[in-house]
């Protein structure tokens, strides 16, 4: 059989690949506060470093159909937006059979899924201001057939009024432009090393999410502890620095007390890596 040579590689193999690779980077990062690293488990008793990888190639079909969808529909619109929560939907359900019914990647189909139907859409366009922007119109669209489940996400918007996933995506990502990629840049100026720098732009995240993982394990006091304990880190000089790696240490003791993952900020920390890794690529 003939060999597949790399610029055979379809533009939607392309970004299911760089949407996965996402993931594993996610998750691979260490050591994140509370949660799933190469270390351990974090604040979940279900999760592991390889189940979150086997999540992550699960859905490389789900990502590959989502782009070949947007290059199919050619624009921004209600049947683009109904076919990623259609393929979107089909995806948890794979998700979840590999995972045994754990949650553990529904907030990065959601964000990962848009962007990589917006770098689709625009493949000479994936700048994060524009691609972002591209998303966000599509967030924003009503999807008539989604089912109004009483997530966790739905029920902390009751109890505390937070915005959530949805609300990040519709306003094109602000936790990832303003303060992700920003901290992700200035860190590797600052020559942080690049693990440290992908920390240090999960913290500057943590530092402004309303987090609805946090929020549903932990309340109000959970998101303080993270968003406070993020920012020490970054005042404390980041998480290259000695100081900074005391800081980190205590933030990830503090949230496993109060069992809070932050697994909203790590989903958005991928849609981070995705941007940054789209720059060039396509
Ligand atoms: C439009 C949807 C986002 C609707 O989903 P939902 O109503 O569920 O919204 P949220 O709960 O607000 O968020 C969904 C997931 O997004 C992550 N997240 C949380 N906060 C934010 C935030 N502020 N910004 C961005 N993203 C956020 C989070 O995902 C992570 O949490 C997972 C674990 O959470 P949970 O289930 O609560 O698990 P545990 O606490 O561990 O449970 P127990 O052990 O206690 O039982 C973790 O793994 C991360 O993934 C939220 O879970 C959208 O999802 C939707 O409509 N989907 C349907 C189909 C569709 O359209 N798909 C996308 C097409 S592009
Ligand atoms: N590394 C991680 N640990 C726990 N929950 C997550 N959700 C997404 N990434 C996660």
């Amino acid at each position: 059989m003939r060999a597949l040579k790399l610029h055979e590689l379809t533009l939607a193999d392309r970004l299911a690949d760089i949407a996965v690779d996402a993931l594993i980077d996610e998750a691979d990062l260490s050591p994140k506060p509370a949660l799933v690293d190469r270390r351990g488990n974090g604040a979940h008793s279900d999760l592991h470093v390889g189940l979150m990888h086997a999540s992550a190639l699960s859905l490389w079909p789900m990502f590959k159909e989502m782009a070949e969808a947007a290059i199919e529909c050619g624009e921004v619109g209600l049947p683009l937006r109904e076919a990623l929560g259609r393929i979107g939907r089909e995806g948890e359900q794979a998700m979840l059979s590999t995972t045994h019914g754990v949650n553990t990647h529904r907030g990065a189909i959601w964000a990962l899924g848009l962007l990589t139907a917006a770098a689709a859409l625009e493949p000479q366009s994936t700048r994060a201001s524009a691609l972002t922007l591209r998303a966000a119109k599509l967030a924003l669209l009503n999807d008539r057939y989604a089912p109004q489940p009483l997530s966790h996400g739905a029920q902390v918007a009751q109890r505390y009024g937070a915005r959530g996933a949805r609300e990040e995506a519709q306003l094109g990502f602000p936790s990832v432009l303003q303060r992700g990629l920003p901290q992700l840049h200035k860190s590797r100026q600052q020559n942080a090393g690049e693990q440290n720098a992908r920390l240090d732009a999960l913290l500057a995240i943590m530092t402004d999410l309303a987090d609805t993982c946090v929020l549903y394990r932990a309340g109000t006091e959970g998101l303080h502890a993270m968003q406070h304990g993020a920012q020490a880190v970054l005042d404390a000089g980041g998480s290259a620095t000695l100081a900074g790696r005391r800081q980190l240490h205590e933030l990830d003791h503090q949230l496993l007390a109060l069992n809070a993952s932050p697994g909203g900020a790590a989903d958005l920390l991928a849609a981070c890596l995705f941007i940054d890794r789209l720059d060039g690529a396509l």
